[in-house]
């Protein structure tokens, strides 16, 4: 009982506008619903008494007709609301549609919606209005209603379109396309919840424009006269010089209720503006937002942090141009401590390749590849000639300073490598269990997906960003197992997450907690769990652990080794830290500039690394008492 009342609760607006907003467009509704139920004259029924005000027989005064305005006025409101309605759905499925498509696809398709959206913003929405509605064939009001959604969908679309092309960069995202969603899934299941607020608030500021557009055009005499509407209340109370002859009750209630439900519908607006960015939040929400915050742990700074204020966030150390600073087609290294690049500092030297003492069959073959990216000054050759094998069960170290081409060479390889890159030559392979061999680099859509998360899974850097931020952790397992496993029923589908998550040392009934409300060690054990889900020949790991302090690191990197021996799976792992590369790695490759410089078993690098980059690294390490 005390459950549901809570729940009840929770129902309830915190702010007073909203509460407000709430409240008018209740009883609006009320009046729509009930309204008609409770007139004792028909709306359209003629009578002797003309223009008489407000009386205990006609609550609301009659026409010069002598209608009964109460009639009307309740029968317009269902109208009105009506229109409204289905103006803002109908607009709103545009918007979406037209504003995901541009900001998710890019390109022509992109182009051709954006030209679209802009012909329609430019012109003005009445005249359009006007113009269509003039070759209707029928002035209903469900036609009407079309045509207003035409002429006010594109404002919306344009801001959606804008929220689609800054997520779609979001590793999220990334990690929905590395698991072989679909785009057309991953518009609608990834990135459309996550401009909710968006899409409900362009919703409602159609309905608003939708209940004002119609009265616009009844009032003009060009909507449909034979319903009885707000719009051509005040069309026929203007007709009849209403105004003049002082029939207030005539176009007072049509025209205030049109003012009302506008400004309740803009306070809901108000407050999903709010609910989406903190900062808007003033007065006691904003209090209670810090007060929530310190009784949940945090201090009030983070508090403050978490209401909009400025973030402060360590970049990059280094230079992240295309271009070093003397050859501009070389990938740049950031800067030491000291203020040079290392990989500056060391004499240039043949590459190191050794032998690998890994016995199992080879499941990934990268041969000779080369990945560029063009830019304004000059090509930036980004991968240049690797060649490498990694075996299975296999723990391959990929280690080099930023900016040494590490990601390029695991998303060429991944096949997730985005424009401007364009892989310039060689070969990547993948061979199954039965040694059935794939060109990867050939792989068309249909055939990626096939291979992805079965055969091929990733590990994104920072599990905060590689988790969909508004669904829970288990439809963040479903998608992934529906993808690829769609024989399997619900119940099947959660008992996988379930056994999972316990593998990976979660409680499985966190099952339906979101992101949020899990620790930072949590969240990457869930994106571990996640890659695991469908027991992958290769788990790809990019920086798995950097974000998660000391303790956490070492628990997390722990289970992975443990994981690896269980289901025996191998994996690429990305990292600068060449330590900890050396203590769970199998072999070694160690990247600068685009070149692998030395590549072999980590217990012999460790022992005697030959190339003189990868020893000044290790002495880096050494002086930093990082090697035991
Ligand atoms: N979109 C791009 N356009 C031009 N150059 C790029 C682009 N992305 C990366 N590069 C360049 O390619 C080189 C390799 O970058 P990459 O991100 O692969 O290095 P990295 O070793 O993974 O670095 P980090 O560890 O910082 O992620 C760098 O010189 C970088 O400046």
């Amino acid at each position: 009982m005390s459950t549901t009342r809570t729940s009840l609760t929770r129902l309830v607006p915190r702010s007073g506008k909203v509460r407000a907003g709430v409240l008018i467009v209740v009883v609006f509704v009320l009046i729509a619903v009930i309204g008609p139920l409770t007139a004792r004259f028909s709306p359209q029924a003629t009578s002797f008494d003309l223009l008489r005000p407000p009386s205990a027989e006609h609550w609301m005064g009659t026409t010069q007709t002598g209608q009964d305005v109460y009639a009307q006025f309740v029968t317009g409101a269902r109208v009105s609301l009506l229109v409204g309605l289905v103006a803002g759905v109908v607009s709103q499925v545009f918007s979406v549609i037209i504003g995901l498509l541009g900001g998710y696809l890019r390109g022509v398709a992109d182009d051709l919606l954006y030209i679209l959206t802009a012909v329609f913003l430019v012109i003005p929405g009445m005249p359009l209005l006007i113009v269509l509605t003039g070759y209707l064939p029928s002035r209903g009001m469900f036609a009407i209603a079309v045509v207003i959604a035409i002429t006010s969908w594109a404002g919306s679309a344009r801001v959606i379109r804008a929220q689609t092309m800054s997520l779609r960069g979001r590793e999220f995202v990334e990690a929905a396309r590395a698991s072989g969603e679909s785009r057309i899934r991953i518009m609608f299941a990834e990135v459309l919840p996550n401009m909710l607020p968006l899409v409900a608030s362009g919703f409602l500021f159609s309905v608003i424009g939708g209940i004002l557009s119609e009265a616009g055009l009844s009032f003009l005499g060009l909507g449909s006269l034979t319903t009885v509407s707000w719009g051509s209340m005040l069309y026929f109370a203007q007709s009849a010089q209403a105004l003049l002859s002082g029939a207030w009750w005539w176009y007072v209630p049509p025209g205030l209720a049109i003012a009302v439900i506008g400004a309740g519908l803009a306070l809901i607006n108000f407050g999903i503006d709010e609910y989406a960015n903190p900062r808007l939040r003033t007065g006691s929400s904003r209090h209670r937002a810090v007060r929530g915050s310190l009784a949940a742990g945090g201090d009030a700074t983070t508090a403050d942090a978490a209401a909009g204020g400025a973030a402060v966030s360590a970049g990059p150390t280094g230079p992240t141009g295309p271009a070093g600073p003397k050859d501009p087609a070389a990938p740049s290294a950031p800067a030491t401590s000291t203020g040079t690049a290392l990989a500056d500092t060391v004499p240039e030297a043949d590459p190191v390749i050794r032998p690998s003492d890994v016995t199992g069959d080879p499941v990934i073959e990268a041969d000779h590849l080369s990945v560029d990216y063009p830019t304004e000054h000059g090509t930036v050759h980004a991968v240049d000639d690797v060649t490498l094998t990694l075996h299975r069960g296999e723990i391959l170290g990929l280690a080099g300073e930023s900016g040494s081409g590490k990601s390029t060479l695991t998303n060429a390889i991944t096949r997730m490598l985005r424009p401007p890159a364009r892989i310039a030559g060689g070969s990547v392979s993948y061979t199954d269990a039965a040694g059935g061999r794939t060109d990867l680099l050939s792989l068309d859509a249909r055939g990626l997906r096939a291979i992805r998360w079965t055969e091929i899974a990733v590990v994104f850097q920072s599990a905060m960003n590689a988790l969909n931020p508004v669904t829970t952790i288990h439809s963040q397992f479903d998608d992934v197992i529906r993808v690829h496993r769609p024989d399997l029923g619900p119940a099947r589908r959660t008992e996988l997450a379930r056994e999972h998550l316990r593998r990976v040392g979660i409680d499985p009934e966190r099952l339906g907690a979101y992101p949020h409300e899990l620790s930072g060690g949590m969240k990457q054990r869930v994106a571990i769990a996640i890659a695991l889900v469908l027991e992958p020949d290769v788990i790809f790991m990019d920086e798995p652990t950097t974000a998660l302090d000391l303790l956490v690191q070492r628990e997390v990197l722990d289970q992975i080794v443990r994981l690896r021996e269980e289901y025996g799976f191998a994996i690429v792992f990305t990292t600068h830290d060449l330590a900890l590369l050396l203590e769970i790695s199998d072999s070694i490759a160690v990247m600068r500039r685009g070149h692998l410089v030395e590549y072999g078993p980590a217990a012999e690098i460790y022992r005697d690394a030959r190339h003189p980059y990868t020893r000044s690294l290790l002495d880096s390490l050494e002086a930093l008492g990082s090697l035991a």
